[in-house]
C-alpha cells in the first residue's frame, strides 16, 4: 500500500499539475481586474491579432495615426485661412488657395479613411476569429477526461469563453488602435488649443477626468453581471434549444410543452434583461450630470473666447480654432473612455477564453507515460471506488474484477448500479478516486490515454448520430482507414448494417441528416433532402462504427442492441459473438439472454460486485442473477423458477 502511495506521490510529482492548477488558480484571481493581468491580457490580444494578421494590424496602426492627426490638421488650417481672410497678406503663413486646397485634401480623407480603416478591420477581425476559434477548441480537445464538460460551472466558463473567443480579441485590438487614434486626435487639438489659451486647454481637459473614473467603474460591474447572468443565458439557450430541436418536437407537442418552455424562457430572459436595465440606468444617472459639466464648460469657454475677440485679443480664426478643438478633444477623450471602457471589458471578459485555454490536463497525465502495449494478460479493477463529485455519493465502492485476455465478461445490474460509469474508467475519461485499473498490471494513470483508446473499441449506450453520410457514419470508427470502402462494408455486414445501408438511395454515400440537405455545402438549403434513419437502424451503425476498429485489443459494448427489433437482436449478437470469439470484450446488456454466453458474468449493485460466474453458476446460485433471469424468461414463457427458466430459455 505504502509503494502505491509512493508512486502516486511520483506521479504527481512527474506530471507537474500542481503548477497547472497554482496556473489555473492565478489567471481565476487575475480575472475580475489587477493591472498586471490586464496587461498581460492585452499583450495576449495584440499578440493574436498579430498572428491572424500581421499586414492588417500594421495597415490599422497607420490608418489610426493618419485619422488621429486630421482633426488638429484641419482645425489649424481652418484658423489660417480664416486670419487670411480676416487680416489679408498681413496674417501671414500659406496662400488661400494653398489652404483651400489642403483643406480639400484632409477634409477628403476624413470622410474616406474610416471606410478603409472597417474594411481594413474586418479583414483582421475574420483572420483573428480563425485564430481564436482553433485555440480555443484545440484546447477543449486536449481535455481528454469527461468531468470538465458535466461540471456546471466550467460549461458557464466555456460558454463566456466561447463569447469572448468571438468578440475580445478583436474588441481590444480595435479598441486599441481607436484609443491611438483618438489620443493623437486630443494631442493633436491640445497643441491647438495650447497655442491659443492654455487656462482653457487645462479645464477641458480636467472635465473629461469623472467621465474615466465612472466608465471604469461601470466596465467592471457590466464584467460582474455578466458572470452572474451566465448561467441563466444557458438556460435561456437550453431552452431556445429545445424548442427547435427535432428530437424534442413530438414530446412538446403531445405534452403541450411549448407554452411552458416559452414562458420559462421569456423569465429568464426577463430577469436578464431588468439586470441589465438597472445597470444601463445607473450608467445613464451617473454619465448624465459629468457629460453636462463638460457642455456647460465648453459654452462658458465660448462665451469668455467671444467677449474677448470682441476686444480684439483672440482672431476669428482663433474662436474657429478653440470651438473645433474644444469640441473634439471633449468628443475624442470621451470617445477614447468610452473605447477604453469597452476594452477593459472584453479584457476581462479574456479572462475566461484564457482560463480555458491555459486550464491544465483535466486528467493527470505523465510527462513519460509507460508504453500501451498489446494485451496479454487483462485488465484488472482492483478496490476501485469512485463518486462525480467531492460531495456526491459513491457510485462504485470497491469493485474488483478482472477481464481475463481473450475472454469476454458480462456485467449486468439495475438502473443506476454504476455500469457505464464503469466503461467510463475503463476508457480512463475518469480516474478512480481509490483504487486502481490495471492493463497488463500497469496503472492506466500511467499511460497516455490517446494511445489506450487507440487499443479500445466501444459503442456506448449513448452513441452518436452524427450527420454525415452513412460511410463517414462507419468510417469515423478508425480515422487512419476512414476512407476505405472494403473496410466500411466489412464492418457493417458484422454490425447486420450492410443491407439496410446498401438499400439507402445512395447506398453508402448518402447523406443521414435531417439538418443538412445533399449538394448543400455552401448552406444555400438547396439539394436533396438527407435519409432520416430508425433508433435501431441508427444502432446498428455505431456497432458498425465500432467494428470497424479491427484489431483493437478491448470491445465495450455498452446495450449495443437496446433499439433493435427482436429478429435484429439475434442476428446481432450472433454475428457479435462470432466476432467476439477469441477478443478480450466487456458487454453490458439488460438483455440477459444476450449476456448468458458471456465467458464470465459479473452483478453489480449500488456500485458494488455482488456476484461473479458462469452463467450456470450463477442460475445454480439462484441470487439476483438468476432471480433477474427468471423474471425476464417468465415475460416469454410460463417458467417460475431458475431451472425452468433456463430450459425455456435454452428453447427460445
Ligand atoms: N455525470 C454524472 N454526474 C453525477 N452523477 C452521475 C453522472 N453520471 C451518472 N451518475 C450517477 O451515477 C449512477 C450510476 O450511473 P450509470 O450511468 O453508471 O448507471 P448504469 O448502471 O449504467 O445505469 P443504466 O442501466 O440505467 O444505464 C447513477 O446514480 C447516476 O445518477
Amino acid at each position: 500500500m505504502s509503494g502505491a502511495r509512493e508512486s502516486r506521490e511520483e506521479r504527481e510529482e512527474r506530471t507537474g499539475q500542481e503548477d497547472q492548477d497554482a496556473r489555473a488558480g492565478d489567471t481565476a484571481r487575475g480575472r475580475t481586474g489587477g493591472a498586471r493581468a490586464l496587461l498581460s491580457r492585452t499583450a495576449e490580444a495584440l499578440a493574436l491579432s498579430l498572428r491572424a494578421g500581421p499586414f492588417g494590424c500594421l495597415c490599422s496602426a497607420l490608418l489610426a495615426t493618419v485619422q488621429g492627426l486630421l482633426p488638429a490638421g484641419i482645425a489649424l488650417l481652418t484658423k489660417w485661412l480664416l486670419d487670411r481672410l480676416q487680416h489679408g497678406p498681413a496674417a501671414g503663413g500659406p496662400q488661400p488657395l494653398a489652404l483651400v486646397a489642403g483643406l480639400a485634401l484632409l477634409t477628403t480623407l476624413y470622410a474616406l479613411l474610416p471606410q478603409l480603416s472597417e474594411y481594413v478591420q474586418a479583414r483582421l477581425r475574420r483572420g483573428i476569429v480563425l485564430v481564436v476559434q482553433d485555440r480555443l477548441y484545440g484546447a477543449v480537445n486536449r481535455f481528454t477526461g469527461m468531468a470538465r464538460f458535466e461540471s456546471p460551472a466550467f460549461l458557464d466558463r466555456l460558454r463566456l469563453a466561447q463569447e469572448a473567443a468571438v468578440t475580445a480579441p478583436e474588441r481590444i485590438t480595435a479598441s486599441l488602435f481607436a484609443v491611438v487614434q483618438q489620443s493623437l486626435t486630443v494631442a493633436g487639438l491640445i497643441t491647438v488649443l495650447f497655442t491659443i489659451s492654455p487656462p482653457m486647454t487645462l479645464i477641458t481637459v480636467a472635465a473629461a477626468a469623472p467621465v474615466l473614473l465612472v466608465e471604469t467603474a461601470l466596465s467592471r460591474e457590466r464584467a460582474r453581471m455578466t458572470l452572474s447572468l451566465s448561467p441563466r443565458n444557458r438556460r435561456q439557450l437550453f431552452y431556445q434549444r429545445m424548442l427547435l430541436d427535432l428530437a424534442a418536437v413530438k414530446e412538446i407537442r403531445l405534452f403541450g410543452l411549448g407554452g411552458f418552455l416559452l414562458r420559462r424562457m421569456n423569465d429568464e430572459t426577463r430577469v436578464i434583461n431588468a439586470a441589465e436595465e438597472r445597470l444601463d440606468r445607473r450608467a445613464l444617472l451617473r454619465q448624465a450630470p459629468l457629460t453636462a459639466l463638460g457642455t456647460v464648460i465648453a459654452a462658458g469657454g465660448l462665451a469668455w473666447m467671444i467677449l474677448a475677440a470682441a476686444d480684439g485679443r483672440f482672431t476669428i480664426g482663433d474662436v474657429s480654432a478653440f470651438i473645433a478643438s474644444v469640441s473634439g478633444v471633449q468628443g475624442a477623450l470621451v470617445g477614447m473612455l468610452l473605447q477604453g471602457a469597452g476594452a477593459y471589458q472584453a479584457l476581462l471578459l479574456l479572462g475566461h477564453f484564457t482560463d480555458v485555454t491555459t486550464a491544465g490536463p483535466d486528467l493527470p497525465v505523465r510527462r513519460e507515460p509507460l508504453p500501451t502495449g498489446p494485451l496479454r494478460r487483462g485488465v484488472e479493477l482492483d478496490d476501485v471506488w469512485f463518486r462525480y463529485g467531492d460531495d456526491g455519493p459513491w457510485v462504485l465502492r470497491g469493485v474488483s474484477l478482472t477481464i481475463p485476455y481473450g475472454s469476454s465478461l458480462a456485467l449486468v445490474g439495475l438502473n443506476g448500479a454504476g455500469k457505464s460509469t464503469l466503461v467510463k474508467l475503463l476508457c480512463r475519461l475518469y480516474d478512480p478516486v481509490r483504487g486502481a485499473i490495471r492493463w497488463d498490471g500497469t496503472d492506466l494513470r500511467d499511460m497516455d490515454p490517446g494511445r489506450l483508446r487507440d487499443r479500445i473499441s466501444a459503442v456506448f449506450q449513448d452513441y452518436v448520430e452524427y450527420d454525415f453520410t452513412a460511410a463517414d457514419n462507419i468510417g469515423l470508427g478508425d480515422l487512419a482507414h476512414h476512407g476505405e470502402l472494403d473496410r466500411i462494408v466489412a464492418a457493417a455486414r458484422a454490425a447486420d448494417a450492410h443491407d439496410l445501408v446498401s438499400a439507402l438511395p445512395r447506398g453508402y454515400a448518402t447523406l443521414l441528416s435531417r439538418v443538412f440537405t445533399e449538394g448543400s455545402g455552401e448552406g444555400s438549403g438547396e439539394g436533396e433532402a438527407g435519409v432520416s434513419l430508425s433508433g435501431g437502424q441508427w444502432q446498428r451503425l455505431a456497432l458498425a462504427r465500432a467494428m470497424m476498429r479491427e484489431g483493437r485489443d478491448l470491445l465495450i459494448l455498452d446495450e449495443p442492441s437496446a433499439g433493435l427489433d427482436a429478429a435484429a437482436e439475434e442476428r446481432v449478437h450472433r454475428r457479435l459473438r462470432a466476432y467476439r470469439a477469441g477478443a478480450t470484450s466487456l458487454l453490458i446488456s439488460h438483455r440477459l439472454g444476450a449476456v448468458r454466453r458471456a465467458d464470465r458474468i459479473a452483478v453489480l449493485e449500488e456500485g458494488r460486485i455482488t456476484e461473479a460466474g458462469s452463467h450456470r453458476e450463477l442460475m445454480r446460485r439462484a441470487g439476483t442473477y438468476a432471480r433477474l433471469f427468471t423474471i425476464q424468461a417468465s415475460g416469454y414463457t410460463d417458467a417460475h423458477g431458475p431451472e425452468e427458466a433456463e430450459e425455456a430459455e435454452e428453447r427460445c
